[in-house]
């Protein structure tokens, strides 16, 4: 298997809330080339464990392996992308994408790399722009496109077009699609959109809650580019949207539960 989790398990230990485990028994195995998104309610632990599979958190249980080797730090072979696409501001488009190559490549190849990877997402023409320049999906593209320079095997993507306005956000969608085939990228992917999931993704993973568990692994067996009028679209997304209330309701309950404590 390409990445694999196997029992893995995250608990928090803070001062104030002690122990606090966020999500237990997760086993996860991913294809190469896979487009897998996570859904689920919110604080269940859809970041943490993306962060894990970067490598910036740590396991409290269960290891993780990609292409058979454990991974348990950072490292180039898995690209991360969030949903502040973090750029420099003081670097313009070509510098900021290079920045991350400094160390891997020479000066000409980084700046071949982040000319080919800018014309990808069709930025080349901004590549002199500082990025307060850039409008908020342009920076995203330059987020993705300095991800992809540095030719992970695996791209991470924590609501990556959360922040974006709906025109936007389904223009990006299309140029990930496209991106996703021409790199053959395996990507795993967060979202809180059931809409966004079931339009990109080969796999739909529903996590729950109290603690944070896979409830659901949907293959989305729909041809590409899949419209949103297309009834096995709509059909997939009504029982994941039925799947996730339920969950959703268990944390508000909880909370109004916290609240009227007193
Ligand atoms: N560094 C940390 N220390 C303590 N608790 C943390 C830490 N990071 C996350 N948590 C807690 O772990 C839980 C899961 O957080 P996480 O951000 O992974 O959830 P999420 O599913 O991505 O939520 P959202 O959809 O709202 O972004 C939350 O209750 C959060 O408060």
């Amino acid at each position: 298997m390409f990445l694999e989790l196997k029992d893995v398990a995250k608990t928090f230990t803070g001062e104030k809330q002690g122990a606090f485990e966020v999500f237990s028994d997760i086993d996860l195995s991913i294809e190469e080339n896979q487009f897998v998104s996570i859904l689920g309610p919110s604080g269940c632990g859809k970041s943490t464990l993306l962060a894990m599979v970067a490598g910036l958190e740590s396991l409290t249980e269960g290891e993780m392996k990609l292409e058979g080797e454990q991974v348990n730090s950072p490292g180039p072979d898995r690209g991360m992308v969030f949903q502040e696409p973090s750029l420099f501001p003081w670097l313009n488009v070509q510098e900021n994408v290079t920045f991350p190559l400094k160390h891997m490549y020479s000066k000409a190849e980084a700046q071949k790399r982040a000319n080919d990877f800018l014309k990808m997402v069709h930025l080349s023409r901004f590549k002199e722009h500082y990025t307060y320049e850039l409008s908020g999906g342009m920076q995203q593209r330059v987020a993705i496109a300095r991800a992809l320079a540095m030719d992970p095997k695996v791209l991470l993507m924590d609501e990556p077009f959360g922040a974006l306005d709906e025109q936007t956000r389904h223009i990006l969608h299309d140029e990930l699609m496209t991106i996703w085939r021409e790199t053959q990228k395996t990507i795993l992917f967060v979202t809180h959109s059931i809409q966004e999931a079931v339009k990109l993704s080969d796999r739909v993973v529903v996590m729950g809650t109290r603690p944070g568990k896979i409830i659901a692994d949907y293959s989305i067996d729909i041809p590409r580019p899949r419209h949103r009028d297309h009834p096995d679209v709509i059909q997939y997304e009504k029982q994941i949207m039925s799947l996730l209330e339920v969950e959703i309701n268990k944390v508000l309950k909880e909370e109004l539960n916290y609240e009227n404590r007193d």
